[in-house]
């Protein structure tokens, strides 16, 4: 079976609020699914559905060939959710969370010591076993959290902001354990507010914004989009001699903002139009102390379509 997870007509409220408004998505065998969007976007609602904690109001969901309105149960057995917030015991090491999480499944005895040092050592821990999560950093705790969530070797992990507030060395870490995830054969959907974790570990990618998904496919299908626009940036000594309508007569200009010493233009790239923009900056007097240009990342993508920050 190649589908993992189908999604059809997805919908959820809360009182009046529509959290989730009916979305369609397909996740197959083996793939990381990003899933991107701003606050309140609808993320963390749809998470929670796939994960069985929360029940929909309307749709089908199918996970591993199940019917998660019919067959949640077996859902769960087949599954590994590593929650936003830590999900550990504090006063007992690490080896015997892994454990315990691990316990609650299909595994005992020697299978169940081999599955817990595996995990152990996927998130770099088994080193500190015998040591309490209280004695652990913040990124530590959070592997620690993984680890409980995929000893029991789980086909589909469903991850939720994993990387929130941690040190680099172990955001790394996060990223490189959930590559060795995908190469064993798991299938991943991971939401995050860092566009460049999903850049780094997605082969596809959902956008969402208000309760819809907004786009779909993968960073190369997103980006195609907006292949033909770039935003250049101006270093100028006099920004008071500018306003955003200055590049009027410029053509294929799409956006321009002027704050600070800048002006930044989104402009297409097909009309050849850096001579006349420059020159526009010129004639108003000012004089270009540095320039930037910048492709379309998946930063332009995701304001472009919600017109916000990722992290506003
Ligand atoms: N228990 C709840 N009661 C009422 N409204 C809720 C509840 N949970 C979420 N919401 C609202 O539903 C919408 C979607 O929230 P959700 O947490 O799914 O978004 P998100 O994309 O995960 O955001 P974040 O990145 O901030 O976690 C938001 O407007 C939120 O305020």
């Amino acid at each position: 079976m190649s589908n993992v997870v189908t999604v059809k007509n997805l919908e959820k409220s809360y009182a009046s609020k529509k959290a989730v408004n009916g979305i369609n998505f397909v996740v197959n065998k083996g793939e990381v699914l990003g899933l991107l969007g701003p606050n309140g976007a609808g993320k963390s609602t749809t998470i929670n559905i796939l994960s069985t904690i929360l029940s929909a109001d309307g749709g089908e969901i199918n996970i591993l060939g199940h019917d998660l309105q019919k067959n949640a149960r077996l859902i769960k057995q087949e599954i590994g959710i590593v929650p936003q917030d830590l999900a550990i015991y504090e006063e007992i090491s690490a080896e015997k969370n892994v454990r315990f999480f691990a316990s609650l499944y299909k595994f005992s005895g020697k299978q169940l010591e081999a599955c817990v040092k595996e995990a152990l050592e996927l998130v770099g821990l088994y080193e500190r076993k015998d040591d309490k999560p209280k004695t652990f950093s913040g990124g530590m705790k959070r592997r620690l959290n993984i680890a409980c969530a995929i000893a029991h070797q789980p086909k589909l992990i469903i991850m939720d902001e994993p990387t929130v507030g941690i040190d680099p060395q172990s955001r790394n870490h996060i990223l490189e354990s959930i590559k060795i995830l995908k190469k064993k054969g798991a299938t991943i959907i991971y939401s995050t507010h860092y566009m460049e974790e999903v850049e780094a570990i997605s082969d596809k990618i959902i956008i969402m914004n208000d309760g819809k998904i907004i786009a779909n496919g993968t960073k190369e299908e997103l980006k195609e989009k907006f292949d033909d626009e770039v935003e250049y940036s101006f270093h100028v000594d006099k920004i008071n001699k500018l306003d955003d309508s200055m590049f009027n007569k410029v053509d294929g200009i799409k956006k321009v903002k002027v704050f600070d010493n800048v002006v930044e233009v989104t402009a297409e790239k097909s009309k050849d139009n850096l001579n006349g923009i420059i020159s526009e900056i010129i004639a108003k007097g000012c004089m270009i102390q540095n320039m930037n240009a910048k492709e379309a990342s998946l930063e332009t993508v995701f304001l472009e379509l919600t017109g916000r920050n990722l992290r506003d």
